[in-house]
């Protein structure tokens, strides 16, 4: 035997008696997931297993301090992965997303989740809202944002009427790939994907696939569905649509942005505790004065309090005017954001907190 071949064998055992210990010590850590189970349920028997907050001071704490050789992302997605089977075995999550299974929104869910809860699929960012607000799945996953082409008005319009809060986000770098049962480029004659999607490829298409008209469906998975049944047909979609539907990848990355990123939010019935990172989102809405957004964001400066993003939206209601989705950071219960808060609900018509979350930390 030669000298590396004796050395390969004692690392090898080497890594088995890590494994062992990894093991062990990945038992001990649900035990206490198991044990803090029981103290929750003792303390309240309606109690909240999942707790964004800790989770998010957990993930942080591993990315800090992370030794290497490992990329800290990676290891914390590892811990990402035991905490969610930790969380697991207090209790089974379900997840309702924007689907049909192999949309970003999907992939998003189980970045912020793990792969220990189940996902379920719905066909609308309304359903998603119902499937929470009614119980039938403990938390959701809708898009809300993408760095190219901008806010998703549906999930803002739909937080308006909604009771949920929210209590996560989500981001995800968005790459697209071509997906077809062809093999030629020049054999497309349509292209479907959803709208944004579409759009955030427009350069991409306008030189590579000019010849091919481009159809928008609600999803991207359904546009890979759609690809599936004709050859002379493609879909930008993710690599796991391709894997789900069987289609080759034509070509990959077509995205016309390097950094396309799109952030999602998690919804759920209660709020999230202060993580030491947060973010606030609220909805507030004043009458048509001048110099009425002046006055509502005002507050914000005197408190020292960082506005991350403004959206105005038609108001859908005749009392009010102007409404306004605003993320600060901090969480409400910090000093800064609840004397802004305060000081601001005595100038607007409507404040609404729509939830104080942890940024994301993956
Ligand atoms: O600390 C808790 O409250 C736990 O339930 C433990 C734990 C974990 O595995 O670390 C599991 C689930 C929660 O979402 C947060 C953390």
């Amino acid at each position: 035997m030669s000298q590396d071949q004796d050395n390969l064998g004692k690392i090898r055992q080497r890594i088995d008696a890590l494994d062992g210990q990894i093991m062990e010590l990945i038992s001990q850590r649900a035990d206490c997931a198991q044990e803090v189970a029981r103290i929750k349920r003792d303390e309240d028997p309606e109690a909240e297993f999942y707790r964004p907050d800790r989770e998010a001071q957990v993930l942080r704490r591993i990315h800090s301090e992370n030794p290497g050789p490992l990329d800290a992302e990676e290891m914390a997605r590892l811990f990402r992965e035991i905490m969610s089977a930790c969380l697991a075995l207090e209790q089974q999550l379900e997840v309702a997303y924007l689907g049909p299974e192999g949309t970003f929104t999907q992939a998003a869910a189980l970045k912020h989740f793990g792969h220990s809860v189940q996902t379920r699929a719905m066909t609308a960012i309304e359903e998603v809202f119902r499937e929470v607000e009614s119980g039938s799945a403990h938390y959701g996953v809708v898009p809300i944002e993408n760095s190219t082409e901008g806010v998703v008005t549906h999930t803002l319009d739909r937080f308006m009427q909604s009771p949920l809060v929210i209590c996560g986000e989500v981001e995800l770098r968005i790459h697209h790939q071509l997906l077809s049962h062809a093999t030629d480029l020049g054999d497309i004659q349509k292209v479907y994907s959803h709208q944004q999607s579409l759009a955030q490829c427009r350069e991409w298409l306008d030189s590579r696939l000019s010849q091919a008209e481009r159809l928008s469906l609600a999803s991207n998975a359904e546009a890979a569905k759609q690809a599936a049944k004709d050859p002379q047909s493609a879909a930008i979609a993710s690599a796991a649509a391709a894997q789900l539907y069987g289609l080759n990848i034509l070509a990959s990355n077509i995205e016309d942005s390097p950094d396309n990123t799109t952030r999602f939010l998690v919804i759920g019935p209660r709020a999230s505790g202060p993580s030491g990172q947060d973010k606030t989102s609220l909805l507030i809405s004043a009458h048509n004065r001048p110099g009425s957004l002046h006055g509502l964001l005002s507050p914000f400066a005197a408190h020292d309090v960082s506005l991350t993003r403004i959206e105005s939206r038609p108001s859908h209601c005749v009392n009010w005017e102007y409404v306004f989705f605003i993320d600060i950071e901090g969480h409400c219960q910090d000093a800064k954001v609840a004397a802004a808060l305060s000081e601001l609900r005595a100038q607007a018509d409507l404040v609404r907190v729509l939830g104080s979350y942890p940024k994301a930390v993956l």
